[in-house]
């Protein structure tokens, strides 16, 4: 068991609003209260590491430091099988930057377009099994940390199909189901996503008896 939350004011270090959204619902039956670092002004740290671990805790410790209280961060991305599990680490890289959508804000049909015309290239029989990994990490304001590793597997399907969730959500058909992640109900994306499954994990840690 890593150390403990103490208080019950967390900060979610993200400036990202479709995860912030799902981050609220999944702490949303702890008691616990979400301040998030775009609210606080807070910057956007640089993601120089090369493992979702990594960025994850590097962006917990950027932010639990400059608020002086508990931070939670996410790094997370889609792998697929076929291109060596790119994009991996770098998914939100793959989406150019569009200032109209504010300063986190990416050009998501762009990204996924770039993933399918990669599997494309590999010809009509490629293998289009992929995954979505999410790393959650929580930091304190002396730079203690603890993680939590979630994973959900799936299809890349197209042409992207949906209009809830987020990101690569309407090209990510999860295993044992035929609708994207962008189809789905929220509850049910709460049910069996990697961010679900991280969560799953940092609760027992953290809340469990
Ligand atoms: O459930 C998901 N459904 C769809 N797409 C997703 C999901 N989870 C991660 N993704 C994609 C989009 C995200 O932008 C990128 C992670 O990049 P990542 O650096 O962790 O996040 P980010 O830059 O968007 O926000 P921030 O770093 O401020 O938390 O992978
Ligand atoms: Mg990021």
């Amino acid at each position: 068991m890593s150390r403990r939350l103490e208080g019950k004011r967390l900060l979610i270090a993200t400036h990202n609003a479709g995860k912030l959204k799902e981050i609220g619902a999944l702490l949303a039956p702890y008691g616990i209260e979400c301040l998030s670092a775009g609210a606080l002004g807070l910057a956007e740290p640089e993601e120089t590491g090369t493992t979702f671990v990594e960025n994850a805790i590097l962006k917990a410790r950027a932010a639990a430091k400059a608020a002086q209280m508990p931070a939670l961060a996410d790094d997370s991305g889609l792998s697929v099988a076929a291109l060596g599990g790119r994009p991996g680490v770098y998914t939100a890289d793959w989406a150019e930057r569009q200032w109209f959508e504010g300063p986190s804000g990416r050009d998501w049909y762009m990204a996924m377009g770039k993933v399918e015309g990669l599997l494309c290239e590999l010809g009509p029989a490629a293998d289009r099994s992929c995954w979505f990994s999410c790393v959650l990490a929580l930091a304190w304001p002396d730079g203690d940390s603890a993680v939590y590793e979630g994973r959900v597997e799936g299809t890349y399907s197209w042409p992207p199909r949906g209009t809830m969730g987020f990101g690569y959500d309407p090209v990510f058909v999860p295993q044992g189901k035929d609708i994207t992640f962008a189809e789905l109900a929220p509850e049910e994306k709460h049910r069996i996503s990697h961010r679900a499954d991280a969560f799953a994990k940092l609760v027992a840690d953290q809340f469990g008896a």
